[in-house]
């Protein structure tokens, strides 16, 4: 038996995933342009101060949205620690 309500929200659901994936495809990619403005500028790939002002944007940002910002946190340094990651496989393969 289907459940003809169910089936809408998770279509719903789905297609939310789909643009939070191409966001976030979206936001990897600018990994590339910063690591190329890093290593020309021999700037350091890890940013203390930006990241300060990134949780604290987003921690703002979950409370005007009611997302829990423990929640919106743990999102976002997964999202910059992979950036990271991104840009040091970058710079790696310029070295090659
Ligand atoms: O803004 C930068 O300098 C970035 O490299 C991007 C980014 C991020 O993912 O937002 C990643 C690493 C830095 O420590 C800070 C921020």
């Amino acid at each position: 038996m289907e459940h003809k309500e169910l089936k809408d929200i998770r279509k719903r659901i789905d297609e939310i995933d789909k643009k939070i994936l191409e966001l976030v495809a979206e936001r990897n990619r600018l990994a590339k342009n910063v690591a190329e403005i890093k290593v020309k500028n021999n700037i350091p790939i890890d940013d203390k101060e930006r990241e300060k002002y990134i949780y604290e944007r987003i921690k703002n940002l979950c409370n005007h949205y009611n997302i829990d910002p423990n929640f919106g946190l743990k999102l976002f340094k997964l999202l910059i620690e992979h950036n990271k990651e991104l840009q040091r496989k970058y710079i790696e393969t310029l070295k090659k």
